[in-house]
């Protein structure tokens, strides 16, 4: 792919780009140079990003900051307009196949065939990944009683609610038991007690050895919850590294807040203080 950071030839000299680091076939996910513009909007712009193998990663940023963009083109929803995604040591777009049998995905704003049941679409789930019925039957009962649908799961998912859908979504991702879990904003509109549940069984998961990685607005909860975290803004990476690095001793919202600014220092929105004189 053509590399829209390269500076551009102004004079009949040519002009190197700087080197670029390779991608690192150690970690679970290493991202080089990638860039994704739509129209005149630029979504991100030359990310570079390696998640260790076994981390627990957190990915955070304002609005509109390029997350759910990056995501989905590191694991095969988006192509990229240019730059590198490799997982395990495979080049993602030139092995899509490979790259997505070993990833679980849970997409932002995901769709699923609502016209079946939570039990039928996690089968449905196992049985496109190729793995044996029963193992499915199984699998599908543990993730019902872990996502604390198994009285809902004779429902067809266009009747569940908001986190119900969120839930069976992120079943659908985890029924493989794949060796790299990307879930964007996976606890939006989901209940405390089964968000407490989730993050219980990623922990296990992560513990066991898998790579898990989730957005996520909620920066006391990646704190809480993530070994590791990126700081996007404006689709670039403003930090990278352990949790405990990039708080670098404070809150890591307060870390937030300071790399990606923002705060209005304005008197607010005057007219919200004046309802009460229109009665
Ligand atoms: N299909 C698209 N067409 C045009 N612009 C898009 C498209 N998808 C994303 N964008 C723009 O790219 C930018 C990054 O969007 P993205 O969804 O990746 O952000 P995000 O960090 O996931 O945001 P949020 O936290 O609000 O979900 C935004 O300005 C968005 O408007």
């Amino acid at each position: 792919m053509s590399d829209p950071s390269a500076p551009e030839q102004t004079t009949g000299t040519p002009v190197a780009a700087p080197a670029a680091r390779p991608p690192d076939p150690a970690a679970a996910l290493s991202i080089r140079g990638l860039w994704k513009r739509f129209g005149q909007k630029t979504a991100v712009a030359g990310i570079d990003l390696d998640v260790p193998r076994g981390s627990f990663y957190g990915f955070v940023g304002p609005n509109g900051a390029g997350k759910t963009t990056t995501l989905s083109m590191a694991t095969g929803l988006l192509r990229p307009d240019a730059g590198t995604v490799m997982v395990n040591g495979t080049d993602f777009w030139s092995a899509p196949d490979a790259g997505k049998a070993q990833m679980g995905v849970l997409p932002d704003g995901v769709r699923l065939f609502d016209r079946l049941t939570g039990a039928q679409l996690l089968t449905y789930s196992g049985l496109l990944r190729g793995m044996d019925r029963d193992v499915v039957a199984e699998r599908a009962d543990d993730l019902l009683r872990a996502m604390d649908l198994t009285e809902d799961k004779d429902t067809f998912v266009v009747d569940y609610s908001a986190g119900m859908t969120k839930k069976i979504a992120l079943g659908c991702a985890l029924i493989h038991a794949p060796r790299v879990l990307v879930l964007d904003e996976p606890f939006e509109a989901v209940d405390p007690v089964s968000a407490a549940n989730i993050r219980d069984m990623l922990a296990d998961y992560v513990r066991s050895g898998a790579t898990v990685i989730v957005s996520s607005h909620v920066m006391d909860l990646v704190q809480r919850m993530c070994s590791h975290v990126a700081v996007i803004a404006d689709g670039q990476i403003r930090a990278t590294g352990t949790v405990d690095d990039v708080r670098a001793g404070g809150s890591l919202e307060d870390r937030f807040v300071e790399l990606v600014g923002g705060r209005h220092q304005t008197e607010g929105l005057a007219w919200l203080r004046t309802s009460s004189d229109s009665d």
